[in-house]
């Protein structure tokens, strides 16, 4: 067992992971997740979340590089990770005839130090469906179970891959609540999901995966800061683009005008705003419907997904 399990609850170092048939699905990636901390990873259909996961959830070796999950190996040394973590996979195979309680009995027959089967119904709000048969049960009540076995055992570290999907806005919610109420008690969480609000919402660092590889990692404040900013206006009546301050000495790295409106993206969206604001004093004139953002992680997640497509579109010339 490594000595900084204290520090980073989880270590992934340079890990690569290879299918069957030769094909790269994790290319050599570096992170770590604090103790009590909720770490995101985020990434387009295929990236390589899951597939980092399950490494991670000692059900499959890596190809290369190191993991580790509370300071030992989570495959060579399953005995000691398992007991404290928790799993909540993609696809949970529950038996269909047994009720909602009866599985978690079950499950907790396997769980050392499991929760009471009432407690954990209630945590995720199932308690009142306990006796109503698995198979009668809705897609966002399985994840919700799904949810219940992956906690019975108070584990020290969550995985949660996709947990609400399928869920309605209400069992989002109910569910971030839920896991920001565990991260009180300590737990921490590596979660994977296709919801950048959840992210936003959730995550206090995220890494973007493309391609196998982390594209971008940090707090969802520094992600979102390293896509430039918007600045939208009306241009005045009777002045022009080219009246404007030059917009390179803005900061201004891409433009666009659409009747008299004007939109600009910069990464220094400060000077680019007082030196407009400065201009239109100077002139005596109001930018109507001034609106200044910064650019929300949805947009950084779009402009390495829409790089995924482009390179996509890429290869699929190269190959015809
Ligand atoms: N058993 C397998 N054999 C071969 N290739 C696989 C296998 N499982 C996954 N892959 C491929 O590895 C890549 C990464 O898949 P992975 O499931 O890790 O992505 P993901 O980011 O979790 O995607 P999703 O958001 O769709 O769940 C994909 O190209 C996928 O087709």
């Amino acid at each position: 067992m490594d000595t900084n399990e204290h520090e980073h609850v989880i270590e992934v170092t340079d890990l690569r992971r290879v299918y069957g048939g030769g094909f790269e699905a994790v290319r050599g990636i570096t992170f770590h997740v604090k103790r009590g901390e909720i770490f995101a990873l985020l990434g387009t259909n295929g990236a390589g979340k899951t597939s980092t996961v399950e490494v991670l959830e000692g059900l499959a070796a890596p190809a290369a590089g190191r993991v580790r999950v509370l300071g030992s190996d989570p495959r060579t040394e399953r005995s000691v990770v398992r007991p404290r973590t928790g799993v909540m996979l993609q696809e949970g195979g529950f038996p269909s005839e047994l009720t909602v309680a009866e599985t978690v009995r079950m499950w907790a027959g396997c769980t050392s130090g499991a929760r009471p089967v009432d407690e954990a119904l209630d945590l995720v709000g199932l308690g009142p469906r306990s006796r109503v048969r698995v198979k009668q049960l809705s897609g966002g009540e399985r994840r919700r179970l799904d949810l219940a076995l992956a906690l019975l055992g108070d584990p020290e570290v969550l995985f949660l891959d996709e947990p609400t999907t399928g869920l309605d806005a209400e069992g989002r919610r109910d569910t971030w609540e839920l896991v920001r109420r565990l991260q009180e008690t300590g737990t921490s969480v590596l979660l994977t999901t296709h919801y950048l609000e959840e992210a936003e919402v959730l995550a206090d660092r995220l890494a973007i995966l493309h391609q196998g590889r982390i594209a971008a990692t940090g707090t969802p404040a520094e992600v979102t800061a390293s896509q430039p900013a918007r600045i939208s206006f009306e241009l005045p009546a009777g002045y022009f683009l080219g009246d404007l301050p030059a917009l390179g000495e803005l900061g201004v790295v891409g433009h666009e005008q659409a009747g008299r409106t004007v939109r600009l993206r910069t990464y220094e969206v400060q000077r680019a705003a007082t030196e407009l604001l400065v201009w239109a004093r100077d002139n005596g004139v109001e930018l109507h419907g001034l609106d200044v953002r910064s650019a929300s992680l949805e947009e950084a997640f779009l402009r390495i997904a829409g790089r995924n497509a482009a390179d996509a579109a890429e290869k699929t010339e190269v190959a015809a």
